[in-house]
């Protein structure tokens, strides 16, 4: 009898979102996990290079041609010459969820040497329940294996939706450019088998190089800033996507997962290069934290298109003040949503807050 291997996991629910200034020679390896799911290619840089695509894959690829004639105007909320032009590639996705990795990030391996498809926990972690309300000491209690500990409230015990997954890296950690100035052969080999959901009202540094989100739930929260070409900043494109959308989902009552799955990061990027990328970022976040930590979003803030604009005016009104770039940063996030809105206009995500959610 013929062994008909399963239909991959949310195969025609999820996108896979590549930015990218280089072939993408690397998805040989992820061949057995992404082939068939269909990928957007951002293309960063020089929009006349032709990158090359393995074939066999489904695929849709933007450059900054591209980017300049669906958006008009407004393309000058996306980055260019950064990573960060990589949240264009969750606005044109009609998918529910979203994979963005990086270039240079390949199949780990986990301790017994197997594979690990990394994919695949991502929609797991998606598909489960968080639990920001209460920590659970046992880690994800959703997993095989664990559940809920003694003390654990009943009442709290259903969950709520999980609106992101985080995952790590082996090899190259994602550090900072004074960390990596320090400890330039430090190599991450520490697996830690454990899925964890980031409390409500904590906030948390989140890396773009292996994450997964439920677009419907955040993809409006997931702007990546005004960063590279032009800009006084880099690499803090997925900080800001992540500040904002943390606030937002302790907001509407979703969860944040960290942890598993791991990749394996490859190529340590030039340290020199990224402290003149990230030094304002380095004293800026200083402020940029108690902001956030700060943020009060109003009740009648129900959708994440109102969350976010209301952050964007206490950025301006508050941030305003450490630096200029903060307002163009703030008129950016609004720009970014009337994008968004322009090319989904199927309205506004609104949320059930349950009880305890909102502030
Ligand atoms: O101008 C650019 C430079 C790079 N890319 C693409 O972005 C991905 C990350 O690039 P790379 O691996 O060279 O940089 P890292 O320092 O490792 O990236 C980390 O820090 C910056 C970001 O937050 C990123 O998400 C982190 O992983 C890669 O796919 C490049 O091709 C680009 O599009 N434009
Ligand atoms: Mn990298």
């Amino acid at each position: 009898m013929a062994t008909v291997s399963p239909t991959p996991l949310l195969k025609d629910e999820l996108d896979i979102v590549i930015p990218t200034i280089r072939n993408l020679d690397f998805l040989e390896m992820w061949r057995p996990f992404f082939q068939p799911y269909h990928l957007i290619i951002v293309q960063d840089g020089d929009p006349t290079k032709t990158i090359k695509v393995p074939e066999g894959f489904d695929y849709e690829l933007y450059n900054r041609n591209d980017i300049n004639r669906i958006l008009g105007p407004k393309a000058s909320c996306i980055s260019f010459k950064d990573s960060a032009c990589r949240c264009f590639g969750y606005m044109v996705s009609k998918k529910k969820y979203i994979y963005t990795i990086d270039d240079d990030c390949f199949v780990a391996k986990d301790p017994s040497g197997k594979d690990i498809n990394a994919l695949e926990q991502h929609i797991q972690n998606l598909l489960s329940p968080s639990t920001p309300f209460f920590f659970n000491t046992l880690y994800d209690p959703y997993r095989s294996g664990a559940d809920f500990v003694r003390g654990y409230p009943f009442s709290l015990r259903e969950g709520v939706p999980t609106a992101v997954s985080h995952g790590l890296w082996l090899n190259i950690p994602d550090y900072d450019a004074p960390t990596q100035l320090v400890k330039p052969l430090e190599r991450n080999t520490r697996y830690v088998d454990a899925i964890m959901t980031i409390p409500k009202g904590t906030l948390f540094p989140m890396c773009g190089m292996n994450l997964a989100f439920n677009r419907e739930l955040v993809g409006p929260a997931m702007y990546f800033g005004l960063m590279g070409d032009g800009q006084p900043i880099g690499r803090y494109d997925d900080m800001w996507a992540g500040w904002c959308t943390k606030v937002i989902c302790d907001h509407l009552g979703w969860g944040v997962k960290t942890g598993l799955p791991y990749i394996w990061h490859s190529k340590a990027s030039n340290p020199f290069v990224n402290l003149k990328k990230e030094y304002k970022g380095i004293y800026w976040q200083e402020e940029l934290i108690p902001f956030f930590q700060s943020v009060a979003l109003p009740k009648d803030c129900t959708t994440v298109q109102k969350c976010y604009i209301e952050i964007s005016k206490q950025v301006k009104a508050k941030l305003g003040k450490v630096d200029d770039y903060f307002n163009k940063l703030a008129d950016a996030m609004v720009t970014w949503i009337e994008a968004w809105d322009e090319l989904n206009p199927s309205g506004d995500i609104s949320a059930k807050i349950p009880n305890g959610a909102s502030k």
